[in-house]
């Protein structure tokens, strides 16, 4: 009998129950627990695991708990009188770092620490998961949710396997567990097994895995599922995903929201993970695996983002990026301001939407630029903010910075030409040239938000002005043509739209930023590179 027609055949009984107690007082908890049996009847029938709710922390909500606490609380006495039973141990090692277990409570922690397990694959539907961020494990979980008995669907099966991959990569002992460590658990290691080693048949990996837990055993249905969804995941694997993380942007943000990010892109991708080091040439990393790749992802903040686009640049391999900066001004112009409130989720949607746009970039003293390159008030301001400064304050770096800027008010004799314009000398306190910039990069918002596909660089200039009053109006200004998109119409602030501009200082060297990294040279060339580099955004909203 198929576990559909069990639950089937119990929901008939609970319901001559509830019939038979119409005038008892047994009749609301036979109502209840005819509902909590149906609902697992519809659940199974229609193979529909999701019926559980389960969230992506493994916690099944509260109302459902509710709903079903019949169905729980026959389910876990057969299990915990199962594990009483058990003639193996709860966890056992069936390959070096992957682990098989059944269900796992708060109790078992001590003893996953000390066989150094720090990964979960859990692939229960009808139970909580281990309460990992609740126990401040740091564990990294995922929940694959799949019914007793029943198989995962392809695209499970894949997250999985690229999850188990991940891991591995990260050099983690990781554990699948199900109830009793039986059956879903063990078809998920058997494909992983089978993944690893495409020789392997399914009897053959299931031999293995009983060498080592006994109890390990599949129905005829997961046998045969095994079977023909491994053959499709041999004929087309899910594609590779490299991606480059600097693990310090943002203040170390990589390490709160990794668990997050490698589940998300599991579901399509199997990333390959490559740790940027303090002195990593960047570029150069981007350069030898765009080779073999359609698209690459940088993680990390706008620095980390430009310096693999440097490497993209003119190729056919598309940037993707997940924002762990402290500014990320890039996900702010191409994610919009949906990337400042749920960054983490709406690059992830991206990138699994595989939707790519061409846009333009610029080329600074020979460096590759997305955003701005500037001098003045923007280079001293990110001159401020240096990592130990961003660490101990956040954004609150960058304003700090700012403010100081503006009220030292620094005066910069500059040669400035324009395209083909005659050269001018000029004094002035801020100069950005700008190929992209969010609102919140006020100095570069001479005629409002600069657009990245139109060929051009937006030059926004501000003149010196002695009073700290005239400076901060100035600032006040280009906040408003921000906002509205006109073009300033204060004294001191000029902009123009232009392919080139060639910049020389009184002074030696010129301090200037170029998307967020402080340089110096004698003299500053930027020039518009039309374009240039395909870059995972989102689909455009249909009218
Ligand atoms: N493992 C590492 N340890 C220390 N520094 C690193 C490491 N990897 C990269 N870096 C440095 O990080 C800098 C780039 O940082 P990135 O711009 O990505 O993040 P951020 O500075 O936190 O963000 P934002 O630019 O938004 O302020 C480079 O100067 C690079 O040398």
């Amino acid at each position: 009998m198929s576990t559909a027609h069990y639950y089937l055949t119990l929901w008939l009984f609970t319901l001559l129950l509830t019939m038979l107690s119409l005038d008892s007082v047994f009749l609301l908890p036979s109502i209840w627990l005819c509902a909590s049996v149906g609902c697992v009847y519809v659940a199974y029938a229609l193979d529909r695991p999701g019926l559980f709710r389960k969230r992506t922390t493994g916690q099944v909500p509260f109302y459902i708990k509710v709903l079903l606490m019949p169905y729980f609380m026959g389910a876990q006495l057969y299990n915990a009188w199962q594990r009483y039973q058990d003639s193996v141990p709860p966890v056992q090692e069936v390959q070096d770092n992957l682990f098989l277990a059944c269900r796992l409570f708060p109790s078992d922690i001590p003893m996953l620490q000390s066989k150094q397990v720090e990964a979960i694959l859990d692939v229960t539907a009808e139970f909580d998961g281990l309460n990992w961020s609740a126990e401040e494990q740091g564990l990294y979980y995922l929940n694959i949710p799949i019914l007793d008995h029943q198989t995962p669907s392809e695209a499970q099966l894949r997250q999985a396997l690229s999850w188990l991959s991940v891991m591995h990569q990260l050099n983690k002992k990781v554990v699948v567990h199900c109830a009793l460590g039986r059956g879903r658990s063990v078809f998920v290691v058997a494909a992983y097994l089978m993944a690893k080693d495409p020789s392997l048949s399914v009897d053959d990996a299931m031999q293995f895995i009983n060498s080592k837990r006994q109890t390990a055993r599949l129905n005829r249905y997961q046998h045969r599922r095994l079977s023909a969804l491994m053959q499709q995941v041999h004929e087309t694997p899910s594609p590779a995903l490299p991606m480059i993380i600097n693990p310090v942007s943002g203040s170390g943000k990589w390490h709160q929201y990794d668990n997050q990010v490698i589940g998300l892109l599991c579901s399509q991708y199997t990333p390959q993970l490559h740790f940027t080091e303090k002195d990593t040439d960047v570029a150069a990393l981007a350069s030898k695996l765009s080779q073999n790749t359609e698209r690459l992802v940088a993680c990390g903040g706008d620095g980390t983002l430009t310096a693999v686009a440097h490497a993209l640049v003119n190729s056919d391999c598309k940037l993707g990026f997940i924002p762990l900066g402290t500014a990320n001004a890039l996900a702010h112009v191409l994610l919009g301001v949906r990337s400042k409130v749920d960054p983490i989720n709406c690059a992830c949607d991206t990138l699994l939407s595989e939707h790519h746009i061409r846009i333009d970039t610029m080329r600074c003293n020979g460096e590759t630029g997305l955003l701005v390159a500037a001098f003045g008030f923007e280079a001293q301001m990110i001159e401020h903010a240096n990592r130990s400064e961003k660490n101990r304050s956040g954004q609150l770096a960058y304003i700090s910075g700012f403010i100081n800027a503006v009220s030292d008010g620094q005066k910069q004799r500059v040669t400035l030409s324009v395209d083909n314009e005659p050269q001018q000398s000029l004094d002035i306190a801020s100069l950005v040239v700008a190929n992209a910039a969010p609102v919140t990069t006020v100095l570069a918002q001479g005629a409002g938000e600069p657009d990245y596909q139109d060929g051009l660089l937006d030059l926004t200039l501000i003149r010196h002005e002695p009073e700290s009053t005239s400076r901060a109006l100035s600032v006040a200004q280009l906040i408003a043509t921000g906002l509205s998109g006109k073009t300033a119409q204060e004294s001191a602030i000029s902009h123009t739209r232009c392919q080139q501009v060639a910049l020389h200082a009184d002074a030696e060297q010129i301090q200037y930023s170029i998307d967020g990294e402080v340089k110096s040279a004698e003299n500053l060339n930027i020039e518009v590179n039309p374009d240039s580099l395909w870059i995972m955004a989102p689909k455009p909203a249909p009218n």
